[in-house]
């Protein structure tokens, strides 16, 4: 066995973010579906399951009291609170898939990029942001979800330009026009991060076993 068998490496937290509707939901679907390598982590809320969700799929559904008593147990990794309702990343499966250099990614809003890019875990993070391209097509895309009344499709319009003003945030900004194109970009991304020299501990091994070849070679 040679030390590339033998790939030890801390797993990458990769974090989507966008305003509602830009379609972080349906690129996540697809990286996961493409790549059974990489976990989802599926965040506690106490907001109400949409038609088709699953409890323990999409979210953990919970109540408050719930949830807050996650928070004061520190189950959480990080949460906050969006369009009044809280949402917060369940700290121990992330930990175990680290520790087993299995990738996750993060579907979760600003507040949450930012706790998770500064928590302890936060060399691992790898943040991707997608931005709609024109306030039009985001209400279209929100309208055409059919999922939520015309008083939330509003709200989330307001909130959209103040989730988009944390753009400059992120590692990597991508604007999604062909939801094809987005994937392939995302996959690029998390391709190409999985490379970077200090995400590849076994390197050293396996340059020093270089090292011991040339020797031998002389
Ligand atoms: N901070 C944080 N935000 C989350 C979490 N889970 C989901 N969100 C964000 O909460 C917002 C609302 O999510 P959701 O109700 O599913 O509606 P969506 O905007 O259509 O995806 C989105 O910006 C999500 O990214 C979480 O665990 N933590
Ligand atoms: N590039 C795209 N072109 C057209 N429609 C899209 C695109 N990306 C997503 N959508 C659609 O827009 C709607 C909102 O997407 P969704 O993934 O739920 O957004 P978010 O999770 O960001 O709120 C969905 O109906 C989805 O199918």
């Amino acid at each position: 066995m040679t030390a590339q068998d033998v790939p030890s490496r801390r797993g990458l937290l990769v974090i989507l973010s966008s305003p509602s509707g830009a379609g972080k939901t349906t690129i996540a679907r697809r990286l996961l579906a493409a790549d059974p390598a990489m976990g989802f982590s599926v965040s506690a809320t106490t907001r109400p399951p949409r038609p088709g969700e699953v409890d323990g799929r999409e979210y953990h559904f919970v109540t408050r009291p719930e949830f807050e008593a996650m928070i004061a147990a520190g189950e959480l990794l990080e949460h906050a609170e969006v369009f009044g309702n809280l949402y917060g990343s369940p700290r121990r499966p992330i930990e175990a898939a680290m520790a087993e250099g299995r990738d996750t990614l993060f579907d979760i809003d600003w507040q949450g990029g930012q706790q998770v890019r500064n928590s302890p875990l936060g060399r691992e993070v790898v943040s991707v942001f997608i931005l709609p391209p024109s306030l039009a097509e985001l209400e279209r895309r929100l309208r055409s979800r059919g999922q939520d009344s015309p008083e939330v499709i509003a709200g989330r319009m307001a909130r959209s330009m103040a989730e988009v003003s944390h753009w400059a945030e992120y590692d990597y900004v991508l604007v999604n026009r062909d939801l094809d194109e987005t994937e392939a970009r995302v996959r690029h991304v998390v391709e190409v991060e999985r490379l970077r020299r200090e995400r590849q501990p076994w390197l050293n091994d396996f340059v020093r076993g270089l090292a011991r070849e040339f020797e031998e070679a002389r």
